[in-house]
């Protein structure tokens, strides 16, 4: 099999996820406000996490534009892809130590967002002589999507942008401590592919404040036609 095609289809270069929905009328906040995915955590040592049934119900209820994201961390293939057909996602993201062959069997059945922290970029993307030149694999051969987070995910703590400029993978979603005053600042210095936001969006964990949540839609959006104005009519 080959592995499914890419995540989304926004006609916007840069993507937003609102992490961390946990009940029908938050994944509707999240898509009126023009989100491109809402996340869905499966993951056991999380405060936000969600049912299957919960899930479904909003996957079906957000229809196709808007991507639904299963967060998974430590759980076998077969965990994985029983909730992501429960729960008719359209997208997993794996946290924690897999192998290889785990991501590209997902691969066959969704687009996966594989999740590092930065710690880990380096070993990843630098070529086997050890010199800091990035082997970045062309978007289009990849079986999945790199994001790079903080080391305790949904824990609203930024990763150091700066430090990251000359190794952030071309196409990666950036997480970690975003939120609408510092999300344009991210964008203009990575460029990634992506935004994902959870605990800075809320009131309580699993519990979104809606004027966040729109805010950050906003800013990401201002900002990636500074940061991508090929991607946008003129
Ligand atoms: O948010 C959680 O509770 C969580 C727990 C375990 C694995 C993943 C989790 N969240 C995944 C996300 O994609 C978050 O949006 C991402 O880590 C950013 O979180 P934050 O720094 O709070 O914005």
């Amino acid at each position: 099999m080959t592995p499914a095609s890419p995540p989304f289809t926004s006609p916007y270069s840069l993507r937003v996820k609102i992490c961390g929905t946990t009940s029908l009328h938050d994944a509707l906040l999240s898509a009126g406000a023009g989100a491109d995915a809402v996340g869905l955590i499966f993951a056991s040592i999380s405060r936000r996490r969600v049912a299957a049934e919960v899930a479904r119900e909003i996957s079906l209820a957000v229809g196709p534009a808007v991507g639904r994201v299963g967060v998974f961390m430590d759980q076998g293939l077969d965990e994985v892809l029983r909730t992501a057909e429960a729960s008719r996602l359209s997208a997993v993201q794996i946290h924690g130590e897999v192998s290889s062959l785990y991501l590209s069997t997902l691969a066959c059945y969704y687009p996966v967002l594989r999740v590092l922290r930065p710690a880990e970029l380096a070993g990843q993307s630098t070529s086997p002589g050890g010199d800091q030149t990035p082997t970045i694999q062309p978007r289009g051969l990849a079986d999945h999507t790199l994001m790079l987070d903080a080391p305790n995910p949904g824990s609203g703590q930024p990763l150091d942008w700066e430090s990251l400029r000359a190794s952030f993978p071309a196409g990666a979603w950036l997480a970690g401590g975003l939120g609408p005053e510092n999300v344009a600042r991210a964008i203009q210095v990575l460029r990634p592919g992506g935004v994902d936001a959870v605990s800075g969006l809320e009131n309580s964990p699993g519990v979104k404040n809606p004027g966040r949540v729109r805010d950050f839609v906003r800013e990401a959006r201002k900002a990636a036609l500074l940061a991508f104005p090929e991607s946008y009519p003129q």
